[in-house]
């Protein structure tokens, strides 16, 4: 197999989901410079609709709220009829509630767990079943720092990207038979809209990232997309249970 070959996604289908803003789209962007398909599935329909049009014939727009775990099924049976398989999923959208837990209330605690894990449980559940059929396919989670360090304010974030990690695991190993991939990429601080959001008029914690940072920058959105085009790729057919750090040197700097 030549290098070409090896990083392609050339007539793979993936289904990213927050594929309309920040990393999803970077993914999606990534993904289709690959050679894939890619449904980006939003929340926000127009937000599906620009990323779409932004990169053409190659990519698909679907509202879909990953919280709705009842909607899974129908979903995926949407998705599928669009486009008869999906070879890739990444478990991408997220939100953020920052707050000290005194003011942290459960129902918003619960809001964070509901998205980034059960609602990616529930998406892959309904996937899985279609991906053993085909033989297999590759599933991907947007991990974070906070998977693997403290961060302030943000508890129920914290919980949900640590839950990551043993969901990767248990997953990865349950599913290798069948010849499903799972893996996730843990961004260091990267330059999106829910970053930008999560430190606006907050210098003190953005000069403390970036002070943690050895490369002293945020990161750029495709780089979180080419890792993910990695890990999805023929090149990493050995590779699962595996979280990629992509982050400046943040996790092992000062
Ligand atoms: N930006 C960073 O520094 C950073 C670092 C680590 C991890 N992450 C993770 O990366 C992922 C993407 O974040 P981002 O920075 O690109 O943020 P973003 O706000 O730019 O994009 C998130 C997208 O997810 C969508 N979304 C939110 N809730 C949804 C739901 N219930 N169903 C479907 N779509 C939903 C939003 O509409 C939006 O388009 C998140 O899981 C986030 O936790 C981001
Ligand atoms: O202060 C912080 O460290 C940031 O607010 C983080 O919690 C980010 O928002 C998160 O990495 C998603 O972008």
């Amino acid at each position: 197999m030549n290098a070409e070959n090896a990083f392609s996604l050339a007539g793979k289908t993936a289904l990213i989901t927050g594929g309309g803003s920040g990393l999803g789209f970077a993914m999606a962007s990534c993904m289709v410079a690959a050679g894939a398909t890619v449904v980006i599935a939003d929340l926000n329909e127009e937000t599906a609709k620009r990323a779409a049009e932004e990169l053409g014939a190659a990519a698909i727009p679907m509202v879909y709220d990953v919280s709705k775990t009842e909607m899974a099924d129908a979903f995926v049976g949407a998705v599928l009829e669009k486009t008869g398989k999906v070879d890739i999923l990444v478990n991408n959208a997220g939100n953020h509630k920052k707050k000290p837990i005194e003011e942290m209330t459960v129902a918003e605690f619960e809001a964070v767990l509901d998205v980034h894990v059960v609602g990616a449980f529930a998406l892959t559940k309904a996937l899985v079943p279609f991906m053993k059929q085909a033989g297999g396919g590759s599933v991907l989670f947007t991990a974070s720092m906070a998977s693997f360090i403290g961060t302030p304010l943000v508890s129920g974030y914290q919980a949900a990207k640590s839950a990551y990690l043993g969901l990767i695991r248990g997953l990865a190993s349950e599913l290798s038979p069948s010849g499903i991939r799972v893996n996730g990429v843990a961004p260091g601080w990267i330059d999106t809209p829910m970053l930008r959001k999560a430190i606006e008029g907050d210098d003190a914690r953005k000069n403390k990232i970036l002070g943690r940072t050895p490369m002293k920058t945020f990161g750029k959105p495709e780089d979180i997309g080419w890792a993910a085009c990695y890990l999805a790729s023929p090149a990493a057919s050995f590779v699962t249970g595996h979280v990629l750090v992509v982050d400046g040197g943040a996790l092992i700097g000062f």
